[in-house]
């Protein structure tokens, strides 16, 4: 592969740039980034060497792979001054925009071979999960090449159809963020139980850490081992009979599935 191109440099971009060169998928030299922050750039330019444009066209003019990792409010607007070079020039290109379908992108783009991503910030460590589909142009070497890549950032998950998409960007590409809040609200209340906040820090990351790992590698599933840490009549009984007494996986359903509406109307918002 020659060129890939990042329209958009912010966090996820970063993260996808930090996993390619981290794992050798892909040269620094072979990446460019366009960004209107001029800070943006140079930070790209400073951590890992790629060539960065304030100008999005410069930055896919001769480019074999497209990733659009801006906000998906501004999809239409990058897109369309695009439009005649990319219909011309037929990249991959790979969108991690939350919400906005392979027919938009295809609409605003004049490409046929697309593939809609998404991951999630532990991308940053390797540890992301992606949940993928590709529109039908899309050749077998190009869905290789699109996993591929984004395997450098953690795992891939194939999806049954684009429909699937925004409750895997409910589940896993929001995800990170209803378990920071946990990890928040944890530290506060160990605070309110006395412990110094640097105690609670430490020992509420120290289990989210722990307890994730136990979780993806233990050979039962979360019911069984949450049941482990529960002993008849002691602590752990009370603490979860108080989350069940307020519902907690009603209020998990609910904004799961705010989330997922959420992303269907990031669509709709920007029409045609
Ligand atoms: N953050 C997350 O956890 C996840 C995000 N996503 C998706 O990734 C995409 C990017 O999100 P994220 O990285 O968090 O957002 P960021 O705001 O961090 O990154 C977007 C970048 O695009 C830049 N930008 C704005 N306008 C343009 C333009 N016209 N041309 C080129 N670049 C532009 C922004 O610059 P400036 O800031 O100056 O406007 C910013 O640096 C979104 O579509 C989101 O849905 C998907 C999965 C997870
Ligand atoms: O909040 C968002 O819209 C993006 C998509 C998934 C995670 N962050």
């Amino acid at each position: 592969m020659s060129q890939i191109a990042f329209i958009g440099g912010g966090n996820m971009a970063t993260a996808i740039i930090g996993g390619l060169i981290r794992q050798g998928e892909v040269t620094a030299n072979a990446i460019r980034v366009s960004d209107p922050g001029e800070q943006q750039r140079q930070n790209l330019a400073q951590s890992f060497g790629v060539q960065t444009f304030a100008d999005n066209l410069e930055a896919v003019s001769e480019a074999d792979l497209v990733i659009l990792a801006v906000k998906p409010q501004m999809m239409k607007t990058v897109l369309e001054p695009l439009q005649a070079t990319l219909s011309a020039r037929q990249p991959l290109i790979i969108s991690i925009a939350a919400g906005i379908t392979l027919a938009n992108l295809e609409k605003w783009s004049g490409c046929r071979n697309l593939v809609r991503c998404m991951p999630n910030t532990p991308a940053l460590l390797g540890v992301g999960a992606t949940g993928m589909v590709a529109s039908e142009a899309v050749e077998i070497e190009q869905r290789t090449l699109a996993d591929r890549l984004m395997q450098a950032t953690g795992i891939t998950v194939w999806l049954k159809s684009e429909q699937e998409i925004d409750a895997v960007t409910a589940l896993s590409g929001s995800g990170p963020a209803y378990f920071f809040l946990l990890i928040e609200a944890m530290i506060e209340s160990g605070v309110k139980l006395g412990l110094s906040e640097e105690t609670s820090r430490q020992l509420a990351l120290q289990t989210a850490l722990g307890a994730g790992q136990m979780a993806a590698n233990a050979d039962v599933g979360p019911a069984e081992l949450r049941r482990r840490v529960t002993s008849p009549g002691g602590t752990t009984e009370r603490a979860i009979f108080t989350f069940e007494g307020a519902h907690l996986r009603d209020i998990v359903d609910a904004a799961m599935q705010a989330a997922n509406d959420r992303a269907g109307e990031l669509n709709r918002l920007l029409g045609d």
